[in-house]
C-alpha cells in the first residue's frame, strides 16, 4: 500500500471515519515535491528563521535527521526533535503534532475539539547540511473544479462549524 494511503487511513480512522474517508474525497490525488537545502550556518543565533507559515495542503511528509523545524503549539515555538529514519507528518486543519507525542512523529489531534491553524517554520543550524525531499499533498496544481466540502459526519451541536 503507498505511504499516503495509508497515512489517509489512519487519519480517517482516528477522526471516526471510515478509512477510505480521505482517500475518497480526493487527499491523496495530488502531490508536489520541493526539494530543500539548508546550508550549515556558522552562527545559527545571528541568523533569521524561515518564514512562519502554514501549508496549502492536506498532509506534508517531510525527513529530518538534523533539526530545526520548530512549532508553534500552545503560544509557543516548540523544537520538533530530530529522529532518524522517521518521517515528519505535518498536517494542516486536519491534524496537530503535540510535543508530549511529538517522539511518534505522528499522532492525530482531536478534529472535534480544534481545527488548528500549524504554523512552523525551520532555524539555521551549525550541523548541516540538511538535505531533502518534502512531499505536498495538494491539489492545487491540478486543474480541477472539484470542491472540498466539510466532513459533515464530524459537525455536531458540540462542535459546530466556526
Ligand atoms: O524543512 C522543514 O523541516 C520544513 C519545510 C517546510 O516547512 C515546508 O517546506 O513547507
Ligand atoms: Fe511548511
Amino acid at each position: 500500500m503507498k505511504l499516503e494511503i495509508c497515512l489517509f487511513e489512519l487519519i480517517s480512522e482516528a477522526l471516526g471515519l471510515d478509512p477510505n474517508h480521505l482517500s475518497d474525497m480526493g487527499c491523496a490525488d495530488g502531490l508536489a515535491l520541493l526539494g530543500h537545502y539548508y546550508p550549515s550556518c556558522p552562527q545559527p543565533e545571528l541568523t533569521i528563521s524561515t518564514q512562519d507559515h502554514t501549508d496549502n495542503d492536506f498532509i506534508t511528509i517531510l525527513q529530518d535527521h538534523i533539526g530545526g523545524l520548530k512549532l508553534f503549539y500552545q503560544d509557543q515555538w516548540t523544537n520538533i526533535p530530530p529522529t532518524p529514519g522517521a518521517l515528519v507528518v505535518n498536517a494542516k486543519d486536519y491534524l496537530q503534532t503535540p510535543p508530549s507525542h511529538s517522539e511518534t512523529n505522528f499522532i492525530v489531534a482531536d478534529y472535534k475539539q480544534q481545527v488548528c491553524e500549524f504554523q512552523h517554520k525551520v532555524v539555521a543550524n551549525q550541523v548541516g547540511p540538511r538535505v531533502f525531499v518534502a512531499a505536498f499533498f495538494t491539489t492545487g496544481p491540478i486543474e480541477t473544479l472539484k470542491v472540498y466540502e466539510l466532513i459533515i459526519e464530524l459537525l455536531s451541536e458540540d462542535n459546530p462549524v466556526r
